[in-house]
This record gives C-alpha cells, structure tokens and sequence, in this order.
C-alpha cells in the first residue's frame, strides 16, 4: 500500500548525497551468501533442516539464494533464544523501549535505499513503490516507539479506600508468519507493535521472500535490543507449523491466505493462543456518477496495480454508475495502457514482474477463464516480454482491464492476486450496496462521490474493515488495518493495535480487613 505524503519524504537530492552500497546490487547480479536464519542476535545457519527452497529475482526468473529450511529442532532454539531475551526486554519501562524502536526506525531510514533495493530484487515491486514501502515501514517503528513510552493502566476507587488498578503486560515470545507481497513492511507492521509492548518475537517469511526480513533484525540487533529478542526462521508451512504448535509461544500473528489461515487458527485453538489472522479480499469500489472522474481514475488503478495486483485488499470489483460507464472505462484503459512495466530497478518502472511462474500461470488461468465466461479484454491479460534480453525469463504480464463482467464470473468472486480489474455497471445505491457486500471476505472498500452524505452512509453499510472515501490504498500507520469475516481479525497499525500483542492484569487491592463468608 502507500502513504500520501510518502512522495514528499523521499527527495531524490537527499538520497543521491548519500554513499550507497546499493551500487553493486543490480538487476541479475544479485546473489545472497551468508545465512538467512537469525538467532541469538546473529545470523546462523540452521541446526536442523527440513527440507531445502530457493528464492528468485521475479525480474530474471534467476535464483539468488538456496536455504535451508528450519526443523523442529531450529525453531525450538529460536523460540528458547526469544524466551531469553523477553525476560530481559519486559523489565525495560517504556521509554527505554521507545528510544531503542527510534534508533531502529532512524537506520532503517538510513539505509533505506539499500532496503528498497534488496526487496524490489527479491519481490520484483518497482524500485519507487519499494522505497514507499520502507518508508512506511520505518513510520510503523516510530509510531510504536511513541506508543510505548505512553502505555499506562487505570486506577479505580473502590469503597473505603480499597482500589484497583490494570496493568497492561506483554504476552511472552509472539510468532509472525508473513506473506510474499510486502516482506519488510509485514516483518515491521507485526514486529513494532510486539516489541513495542514488551514481547519477543519469532518471524518465519515467506519462503519466496526470505531475504529482508534478515535485514530488520540486523537492525534491530544494531538499535540495541537484547540478542534474541527478534529471531528469524525459513521454510514453508511445515516450519510454520513448529512455531505455531510450540508450547512456549504465546502469540501468533499472520499475515496470508484464507486456507492458511484457517490451519493457524485451528493449530492455535489447541494451545489457546490468540490470533491475529490478515487474509485474503475481493474488495469492491465504487464510482458513483458524482464522482471527480480524474481522482476516481486514478483511485481504480491505485486499488488494481500496485505491487503488480499482489496486494490483499485491492478493490478489483470495480462498480461503476451507469451513466459513467463508458467515460471511466475509456480514461481507466487509457491510463493502465500507458504503465511502464520492465526492469523494477528502473526509477520510471511502475509495474514489475509477478512473484513467480506459477502465479504468473495461475493470473493468466484467471484471465482466460474471465473470456469463456464472457468478459471483454479491453487491455493487457497476456504475457509481457521486455526488450532487455537479460528479462526475457522473467514473470511479466500486461496489466488486464475486464468489461462486461457479471457478479457470478469467477474473476468477479474470487481473488486473483495479480494485476487484473473487473468493472461492472450499477443503477441505485442499495442494488450496489447489495452487491458489494455479496461476498465471504471482507477486507477492504471505497467509495467515489462528491456527496459526503451518501459516502459515509454507504460506507457505514459496507461490510468491510477498511474503507475508504475519495481514495484508495493509502496506508497511514496511525490508522488500524484488517478484515471483516473470512478477511480475518485482528487489526495492524493503530493505537489499538497494542490491545493485540498485551494482555490486561486486574490488581485488587484491599485497605481495610477482610470481610469473611466463613
Ligand atoms: N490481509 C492482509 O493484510 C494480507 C496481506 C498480504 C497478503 N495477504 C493474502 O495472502 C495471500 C498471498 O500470500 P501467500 O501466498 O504468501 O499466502 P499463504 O497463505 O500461502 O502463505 C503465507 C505464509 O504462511 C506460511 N504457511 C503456509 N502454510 C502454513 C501452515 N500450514 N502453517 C503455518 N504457516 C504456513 C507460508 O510459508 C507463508 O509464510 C493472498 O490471499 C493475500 O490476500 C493478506
Ligand atoms: O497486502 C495487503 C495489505 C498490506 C500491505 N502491507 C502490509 C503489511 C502487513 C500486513 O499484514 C498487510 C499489509
């Protein structure tokens, strides 16, 4: 997602100023050596495996690392080493707390270049969406840190002087099992709040996307947290069911699909661990005829192409109101027509490769599909080869626009994950309401009008737990982010935030003597 004045903070002067180890990092020359599991304030090489994986640079279809996966045994260390440093971590107040989150935040600002780089060569985001996210990333850090310093319980008066009061206290070692689509930032957005409170952590990354995460921990290690205090293991879900079935891990928060989410759940029933569960969408926009047709333009193609489509809460039912159909169609397929897609290390690339082949196929299955059932290709939906040889192998497609859709198609219902918009047309404001809410997920919303009564009306009855007004997939750290129904629970980012990763402790206290039953 993207920040609003996340363009104003990245001046190009100021980053050119800097000495950058980026220069050796282009694309289809990057390879990662050094270990990619993180313990005990280290990077180590796991002490047992199960199974090996590869990661790719989506941009060349090369490989830039072979990992080991972690076993039991390893992610048993990285949780003792957790539960070590959580002892150390939770005795700390909170602005001790708060100046260490800000050291971090302030390095990875620093570097954030060098970030960027690493996470567009390994995801294939473009380099200009990659530093947005970095940016955010390191905002979420600040944010937390400001929180920690003003966490504080109540006091209650009881009768004759007795009282009570709460105390908000950590939960223990927290698992963060991630996506593929925003590395860094998910690594951030789940470890801010955890250490912010008090909490150790154990992330397991994607196994596509291995790489960034090693570099939050070196920063973190370098902000000053106690070694052990972030830990990070590899692999799939095996790896990710030994975190989520340990006896010592108090917390799991992930970040994924809705059949993934489904097993975290069940596993973390066994053990009465709370969840907080980001899953998967298939959000609606809608464009009523009021609406400043240039913003609702560009709102469409903020909602369907960022991150090449990959992102969990794009509204890619795109409502659109009669009257406007043809006028919006035509400027959306303009606009998406003119995205520069190639290198994503390119500064004027918007649009880079998928994740993988795989995903590549399954975007373009979806696509096909959408043509028997009967939507119109108006662009893109094929495979894009750029000019450079050297990205030949890599996992591009154009950008799809799709007409004549109806609510039963499948690329109307289910989600996609790739950069493909489905328009539709409506009437009224209940049949669009109706429709909009037709669906099992329910992460995300937006509505187009110059009508701010009908916009809040609308989204008061859009059952989703995002929503936004006039604007799209802007993402401000202040303000809480998650899912209605089978989108999950729990929510990220935002003060309330905190109430996921502490837990409340009554204290009674009495003043005066025992008033005995016996
Ligand atoms: N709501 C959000 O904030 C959000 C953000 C990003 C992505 N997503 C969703 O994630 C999906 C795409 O991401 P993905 O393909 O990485 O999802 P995924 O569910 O396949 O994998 C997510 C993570 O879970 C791990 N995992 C897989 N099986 C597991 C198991 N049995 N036990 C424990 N861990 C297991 C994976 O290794 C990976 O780290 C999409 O549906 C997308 O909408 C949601
Ligand atoms: O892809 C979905 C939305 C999103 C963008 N950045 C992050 C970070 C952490 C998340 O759990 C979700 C998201």
């Amino acid at each position: 997602m993207f920040l609003r004045a996340g363009l104003a903070a990245l001046s190009p002067l100021l980053r050119s100023l800097r000495p950058s180890p980026v220069a050796a990092m282009s694309t289809g020359n990057f390879v990662v050596s050094q270990p990619l599991n993180y313990r005990g304030g280290a990077r180590v090489e796991p002490a047992d495996a199960s199974g090996t994986e590869k990661a790719f640079e989506p941009a060349t279809g090369r490989v830039i690392a072979t990992f080991t996966c972690s076993g039991e045994k390893e992610v048993n260390l990285a949780v003792q080493n957790a539960k070590a440093a959580f002892k150390i971590w939770s005795q700390k107040s909170g602005m001790e707390r708060c100046r260490i989150l800000l050291e971090a935040a302030r390095i990875i600002r620093e570097r954030e270049d060098e970030i960027a780089t690493m996470e567009c060569i390994n995801n294939g985001k473009s380099i200009f969406e990659a530093r947005l996210d970095i940016n955010i990333s390191w905002q979420c850090l600040e944010y937390y840190a400001g929180l920690a310093a003003s966490m504080a319980g109540e006091h209650i008066q009881l009768p004759g002087g007795s009282f009570g009061y709460t105390r908000r206290e950590p939960l223990g070692v927290c698992v963060g099992i991630g996506a593929w689509n925003y590395p860094f930032q998910i690594a951030s957005w789940k470890s801010a709040p955890a250490l912010a409170c008090g909490n150790a952590m154990v992330f397991k990354p994607s196994p596509f996307t291995p790489v960034s995460a090693l570099l939050l921990a070196e920063i973190y290690t370098e902000a000053g947290v106690p070694p052990g205090l972030f830990n990070v293991v590899q692999g799939g879900a095996a790896t990710g069911q030994f975190l989520c079935q340990h006896p010592d891990v108090a917390k799991v928060s992930f970040t994924g699909s809705v059949p993934t989410g489904m097993k975290i759940m069940e596993m973390s029933a066994k053990g009465i661990k709370p969840v907080t569960l980001e899953l998967g969408g298939k959000s609606p926009l809608i464009i009523f005829s009021d609406c400043d047709m240039n913003n609702a333009v560009k709102g469409a193609l903020m909602a369907n192409f960022l991150t090449q489509g990959q992102v969990c809460c794009n509204g890619t039912r795109v409502f659109v109101q009669k009257e406007i159909l043809d006028k919006f169609t035509e400027e959306v397929v303009k606009q998406t027509q003119r995205i520069k897609i190639g290198d994503p290390l390119l500064e004027d690339t918007r649009m880079g490769p998928l994740i993988n082949r795989p995903h590549l196929e399954r975007v373009l299955g979806f696509v096909k599909v959408a043509k028997e059932q009967g939507a119109k290709v108006l662009c893109g939906g094929d495979i894009y080869v750029p000019e450079d040889p050297k990205l030949k192998d890599g996992y591009y497609m154009r950008p799809c626009v799709l007409t004549n859709c109806r609510d039963d198609m499948t690329c109307v219902k289910e989600e996609i994950f790739g950069p493909v918009m489905s328009i539709l047309s409506f009437d009224t404001e209940a049949e669009v309401l109706e429709r909009a809410n037709d669906t099992t997920f329910g992460l995300a919303a937006g509505v187009f009008t110059r009508d701010i009564q009908r916009a809040h009306r609308v989204v008061a009855e859009l059952q989703a737990g995002t929503c936004f007004i006039n604007n799209y997939n802007v993402s401000p750290v202040e303000l809480p982010f998650g899912g209605y129904k089978k989108s999950g629970f729990g929510r990220e980012n935002g003060r309330v935030t905190i109430e996921y990763y502490s837990q409340l402790k009554t204290v009674c206290v009495e003043m005066g003597d025992v008033e005995s039953a016996f």
